[in-house]
């Protein structure tokens, strides 16, 4: 995009965008049209509100307000929060400059971003005091902080004319983009949120081997943490039909790699974790070659069928006869063989 000629506040939007995310900037940058900035936008709007969510030093009677009423910010002007200590506390302490351009989108992408804005707002207020106990509660979480992007970014897309109506309609598709995602980033990054005191795995999967969550990084509890990280990873494999449905549906190369490339790496995380105790000692991250690698091959459905029934090949191969979930983890894998 040609920054030159970009007013002054949208070009710090992308500058917000690249130091919020390294994951999603290029991609969100790389979408074409009038979906660039509205995605943009919808991006900078959720990642202050997540970073609300996130900041533990924000009282709980004052973020629980704040958080449903956020998306009225949208359309003023001058709100804006500085008591932040999060790392993206930029995009609360210059509001006003997201807000400006929210308010300066085409109305239907702003009654998009804004409704999802208020849903995830809500639906993050009921889980700041309580983690997720039943795999039902786990899948309703996601769907609030993730499933909720799928399906705004997919009426985005339908909206822009640049995809087919039944790509904003399908929402338990869109839903299931999300939660591929989320659940992803929560298995990963167990030992950095449990030792911030975030519970985000699901009490019935951990609660199985013992009454906090934190014990399952103590060493003796080795087999029941890898047999619990199993259960979860062969839980958020049963996305993968999903997603593969979903992106066959794209017709745009540019919105086919923006949601391609998240979503191959994810089931390559979920590879390099599966029966892996390193989780529990540190975050586990695919190496930056092989990442750059798959995100310059997930341009086409092909291929993007070949990289995942390669890495669930790899799971395949790698299912522990003992491991309790052994039946279920084989009937995904084979499955998705299935259909990749
Ligand atoms: O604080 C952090 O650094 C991580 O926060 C995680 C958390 O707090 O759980 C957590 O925060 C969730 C709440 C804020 C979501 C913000 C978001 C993310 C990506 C977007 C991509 C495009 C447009 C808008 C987007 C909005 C987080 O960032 N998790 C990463 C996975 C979120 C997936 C969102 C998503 C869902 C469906 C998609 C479909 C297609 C392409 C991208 C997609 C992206
Ligand atoms: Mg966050
Ligand atoms: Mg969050």
């Amino acid at each position: 995009c040609d920054f030159s000629t970009m007013p002054p506040t949208r070009r710090r939007c992308y500058e917000f965008l690249k130091m919020t995310s390294r994951s999603f900037a290029a991609v969100i940058q790389a979408l074409e049209g009038d979906l660039r900035d509205a995605v943009c936008i919808f991006y900078l709007v959720l990642r202050a509100l997540d970073t609300v969510e996130d900041d533990m030093t924000i009282p709980i009677d004052v973020k629980v307000p704040m958080l449903k009423a956020f998306y009225t910010h949208l359309r003023e002007s001058d709100w804006r929060f500085m008591e932040s200590n999060e790392k993206d506390k930029m995009v609360l302490e210059e509001f006003p400059v997201i807000a400006t351009e929210f308010q300066a989108l085409a109305p239907i992408y702003q009654t998009v971003i804004s409704d999802i804005c208020q849903q995830m707002g809500e639906g993050m207020t009921i889980y700041l005091d309580q983690s997720p106990d039943s795999m039902d509660d786990w899948n309703e979480y996601c769907h609030y902080v993730a499933g909720l992007v799928g399906i705004g970014l997919s009426r985005l897309f339908s909206a822009s004319a640049m995809e087919d109506t039944v790509v904003g309609e399908d929402t338990r598709l869109a839903n299931s983009m999300g939660l591929f995602l989320q659940k992803t980033n929560i298995i990963r990054d167990f030992l950095e949120d449990v030792l911030q005191e975030r519970e985000f795995w699901p009490k019935e999967a951990w609660g199985k081997y013992g009454k906090k969550m934190l014990e399952l990084s103590r060493p003796e509890k080795r087999g029941d943490a890898v047999a619990c990280l199993n259960e979860l990873i062969t839980n958020a494999l049963h996305h993968i039909p999903d997603v593969l449905t979903y992106m066959s549906r794209l017709r745009n190369q540019s919105i086919f790699n923006f949601c391609a490339i998240p979503q191959v790496m994810a089931v390559a995380t979920l590879e390099r974790c599966y029966n892996n105790p390193a989780v529990f000692a540190g975050v586990v991250k695919i190496r930056k070659g092989e990442a750059v690698k798959m995100m310059m091959e997930a341009t086409t459905m092909d291929s993007v069928k070949a990289i995942f029934s390669h890495f669930t090949t790899h799971i395949k191969e790698r299912i522990p006869p003992n491991d309790p979930s052994v039946v279920t983890t084989r009937a995904i894998v084979d499955r998705t063989l299935t259909l990749t």
